[in-house]
């Protein structure tokens, strides 16, 4: 095994992964820097969610190598996978995964809740994160009284509450309208420079991918040659785009 390079918070080298036969990575290898937000772009199928679930732990390449911060991921047991994910990445997916019986409060302090974060503290921790995403008035609501996108801004809340060191965003807003998704991706992606979160996105969403730092693109479970363009018009955002060859 070759120790990945010092500046790469995650480092993956010729991933290999199928699922039932049927191929998901077919030899990607990527580095991802410290506090950078990287846009993992892709039609549907072509491996975007593989390529996240090896990256943090959720899933052993079944050929390659995953580190973390100069660790070897794929070589670790399932405990100390979960340990990981549940200390130092965050998770966000497409469809907001609350649980039903808590608060939103309690669903956003969970991560910290886990860890053994005292309840004061991390109550204090996750009312902050939901008030700055605009729904600390709801944080008393069961997630079955609140509308798709108030469930989703928990979502958001819970991961950044964690104060991960890589949060890994599966599609966060493909369930989104568009204004909801723009204002909620700002508010992330803001959250996570300010914070030096690492970031690694999966979208086939062109805009969505605009707000990154630098795009990886995959067709057919393999990457294919990207170039980063100068931001234009977003202040906010460094824009990036992909081209396919
Ligand atoms: N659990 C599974 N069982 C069987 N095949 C799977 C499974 N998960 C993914 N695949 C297949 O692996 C390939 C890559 O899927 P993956 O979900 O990683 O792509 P994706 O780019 O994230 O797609 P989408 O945008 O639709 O989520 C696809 O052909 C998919 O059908």
């Amino acid at each position: 095994m070759v120790a990945p390079p010092d500046n790469d918070v995650i480092w993956a080298r010729s991933l290999q992964h199928s699922h039932n036969g049927s191929p998901g990575l077919d030899g990607v290898s990527l580095g991802v820097r410290d506090a950078e937000i990287l846009a993992v772009t892709g039609p549907r199928g072509s491996g975007k969610t593989t390529l996240l679930h090896c990256l943090s732990g959720q899933l052993v390449p079944q050929q390659g190598e995953v580190w973390f911060n100069n660790v070897p991921v794929h070589t670790m047991g399932p405990r100390l996978r979960e340990h990981l994910r549940r200390d130092r990445f965050a998770w966000i997916a497409a469809e907001p995964q609350l649980v039903p019986e808590l608060t939103a409060w309690e669903n956003a302090a969970l991560p910290l809740l886990l860890r053994g974060v005292p309840h004061r503290a991390a109550k204090k921790a996750a009312t902050e994160w939901l008030e700055r995403l605009d729904i600390g008035a709801l944080a008393k609501k069961r997630p079955h009284t609140l509308l798709q996108e108030q469930r989703q801004r928990v979502s958001v809340a819970r991961a950044l509450t964690a104060a991960p060191t890589v949060l890994f965003a599966d599609e966060p807003t493909a369930t989104l309208h568009r204004a909801e998704r723009s204002q909620l991706l700002r508010t992330l992606t803001t959250a996570a420079r300010s914070h030096d979160i690492t970031v690694v996105l999966a979208t086939h969403d062109a805009e969505v991918a605009a707000l990154a730092d630098r795009t990886v693109s995959l067709l057919d479970g393999r990457r294919v040659a990207t170039a980063a363009l100068p931001a234009v018009s977003d202040p906010e955002g460094r824009s990036a785009c992909s081209l396919s060859v």
